[in-house]
């Protein structure tokens, strides 16, 4: 009798998995967490939490993959608003040290949020051709509000990594929502602008005939249009242009998101190579965090290297985030005047975003 009693209880428990009623995130979690229940490892190797924020979309889910790959990563919570139960469950049966967590939908926001190291956020709506980054501001403003209020409730002191557009306008929301929370730490701020540096580094490797990985070029001010300044004059390792190239690779860089959004004709931007640069960017967050010495990305985060409130630039990242910020470096003449447009149009989108938090 007992023993039968089991079995059903047992054959009732898968089939509750392979046939879950509607309010699935539940069921899931709770026939994981019975199954977890019987396992003799519980899972969680030393490491960092991390929590991707929009884990369902275009980004989000080879961002979650990539991440569940992350040896520094311990435990993943990956939170959206849809589509999070299937992502989770499939992303979880990687034999990757990282234990996943799905959270749906705002009332599984706090639990997604709590005890985290590092929240990475691509949540939000991507561009159609002939959109600019800046016509996503109307949705993504409230998308990023939102989960900055519940970082700041849940995990004041985890690193944040805004990828969401207009990303100029984003970070100085998040910033603004922070300080109205009394938890702003600007050096744990930082919008992604890795994509930059990464298609920076293959354009230039393709005019060079060169190895991507051999050329590091510094891109600065902020990511849209002409507020991306590729720093051609400081690649390492240190090349001359000509008028030519420079004029070729300073366009190509700075509409690569765009050349993406009219190749994929309406059905999203970058998915991918965003990423893995956002991997490339959480990982030097992370290895920061560790203690790692020498570790320098570009970043656009409050500064004061221009008069502008945020800048992107150079930065070396260490156990509080943001350790240093690196002057611009010596400009030619092209940049300097390619840095006085990109002034002009970040100083309007950073206004922007502060007086919409602000309201
Ligand atoms: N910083 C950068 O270099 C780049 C930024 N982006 C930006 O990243 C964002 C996401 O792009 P995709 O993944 O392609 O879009 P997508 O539409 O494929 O995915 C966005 C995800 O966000 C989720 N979402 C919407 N509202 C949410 C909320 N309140 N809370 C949590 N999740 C929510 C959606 O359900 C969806 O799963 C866009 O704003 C895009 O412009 C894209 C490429 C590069
Ligand atoms: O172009 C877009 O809308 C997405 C993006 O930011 C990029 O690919 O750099």
């Amino acid at each position: 009798m007992k023993q039968n009693g089991e079995t059903n209880q047992r054959i009732a428990r898968i089939a509750a998995h392979l046939n879950p009623p509607p309010n699935i995130t539940h069921q899931i979690m709770e026939s994981s967490s019975l199954r977890r229940e019987n396992c003799r490892a519980k899972g969680g190797s030393p490491g960092f939490k991390v929590a991707i924020l929009g884990a369902a979309g275009g980004i989000g889910q080879p961002l979650s993959l990539l991440m569940k790959m992350n040896p520094l990563v311990s435990v993943l919570h990956l939170y959206d608003v849809v589509n999070t139960p299937g992502v989770t469950s499939d992303i979880s049966h990687m034999d990757t040290s990282a234990v996943v967590r799905g959270f749906l939908g705002q009332p599984q926001l706090e639990d997604a949020l709590t005890g985290m190291d590092l929240v990475i956020i691509p949540a939000g709506v991507p561009r159609k051709p002939g959109m600019t980054r800046d016509d996503l501001f109307n949705i993504n403003a409230g998308i990023v509000k939102t989960l900055s209020q519940g970082i700041a409730k849940c995990c004041p002191k985890a690193i944040v990594n805004v990828i969401s557009n207009p990303v100029n306008s984003t970070v100085p929301i998040a910033a603004e929502i922070f300080k109205k929370a009394g938890t702003y730490d600007p050096s744990r701020l930082l919008g992604v602008t890795m994509l930059d540096v990464v298609r920076a580094n293959t354009f230039v490797a393709e005019v060079l005939g060169l190895d991507p990985k051999e050329v590091n070029v510094p891109v600065v001010g902020g990511h849209a249009g002409v507020t991306i300044l590729p720093l051609l004059s400081q690649i390492k390792p240190p090349i001359n242009f000509t008028p030519k190239e420079t004029e070729y690779l300073t366009s190509r860089i700075q509409n690569g998101g765009t050349e993406v959004v009219e190749a994929k004709a309406g059905t999203g931007s970058a998915t991918l190579s965003m990423a893995y640069a956002a991997v490339k960017f959480a990982d030097a967050c992370l290895r920061g965090l560790r203690g790692d010495a020498g570790v320098i990305e570009c970043a656009f985060i409050s500064s004061q290297v221009t008069e502008l409130p945020f800048f992107a630039s150079r930065v070396r990242l260490g156990r509080n985030g943001i350790e240093e910020i690196y002057p611009l470096g010596p400009l030619n003449e092209y940049e300097r005047a390619g840095l006085e447009m990109a002034k002009k149009e970040l100083a309007g989108s950073i206004e922007k975003g502060v007086s919409f938090a602000r309201k």
